[in-house]
């Protein structure tokens, strides 16, 4: 997907809200566990629930990997049901790669090509050989971690070297890398107040932002200081939205969570 199509089914939809598919079987609705495939029923029922307000679905690896084959089958059902049925859906995977040259390039090739996604969350600390081979990918997207939404993002991210801050090193040095206009960056809604300084480096670009819902980032601090001329925001809430409920009335309660979120963002366009 370009970026161009993204924009444009963020003003027809009035909403940049990507939801998180975290799926843990200790919090899904217990009666989904009697199913053949628990996590793609969950998936799929949030997917029906609220995909017309949602421009972005984010599946977190680490949830899919944690229950080995069956997690990855769940995967691979949700993605191809995506983009069959919803192709103007934005979709990322969340995995936060980055190797050596030749090992990031099987990592493109896993989540660009096998699984389609048109996203991937990628680690810069190994550098500009590690992040290349998924720039490399036309209309696909590399969503590199500038500064995370977690405690632990001060023991790196801000500390400074030769009098600048890491995650600003980051955001300057990867635009300059070949293809860098198919970066994007995670920005965590928690950390809102540094959103400025990074528009100033980066006032293009796309913002993956998570924390809001479950994390308590301030939507109203992201918009303010993150938003662009082509609003170049994308918000993420996972538990916020599809744990409302744990009970056979999930669909509904996440669809009113969303529909609420959706709502505030459009009074913020
Ligand atoms: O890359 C991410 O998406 C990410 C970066 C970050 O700084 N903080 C962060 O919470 N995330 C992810 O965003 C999601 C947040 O989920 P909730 O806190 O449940 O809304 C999880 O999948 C996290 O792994």
């Amino acid at each position: 997907m370009t970026t161009q199509q993204l924009v444009q089914e963020i003003k027809r939809k009035r909403s940049f809200l990507c939801i998180g598919l975290d799926v843990d079987l200790n919090k899904i609705p217990q009666h989904l566990l009697e199913e053949e495939d628990p996590i793609f029923a969950f998936n799929k029922t949030i997917i029906d629930a609220t995909h017309h307000l949602a421009v972005a679905y984010k599946p977190n690896l680490a949830f899919y990997e944690a229950y080995g084959i069956k997690g990855l089958k769940a995967l691979g059902k949700t993605i191809d049901y995506l983009n069959k049925n919803h192709p103007e859906i934005f979709t990322i995977a969340d995995a936060k790669r980055g190797d050596i040259g030749n090992t990031s390039g099987m990592y493109a090739k896993a989540f660009f090509e096998d699984l389609n996604f048109d996203s991937v969350t990628v680690a810069p600390y190994m550098g500009k050989d590690s992040v290349e081979p998924f720039l490399a990918y036309e209309d696909k997207h590399t969503i590199l971690l500038a500064l995370t939404s977690n405690a632990g993002a001060f023991d790196f991210q801000t500390e400074k070297i030769d009098g600048e801050e890491l995650y600003k090193k980051v955001l300057k040095v990867s635009k300059s890398w070949v293809n860098g206009q198919n970066l994007m960056y995670v920005v965590g809604a928690t950390k809102a107040e540094f959103l400025a300084d990074i528009r100033n480096i980066v006032p293009e670009s796309f913002l993956l932002v998570p924390g809001v819902g479950a994390q308590g980032g301030s939507l109203e601090e992201v918009c303010k200081f993150g938003m662009n001329r082509n609003v170049g925001l994308l918000v993420n809430s996972a538990r916020g939205i599809i744990y409302a409920s744990g009970g056979v009335d999930f669909a509904e309660a996440a669809a009113a969570k969303a529909k609420e979120l959706q709502e505030q963002m459009a009074a913020f366009l």
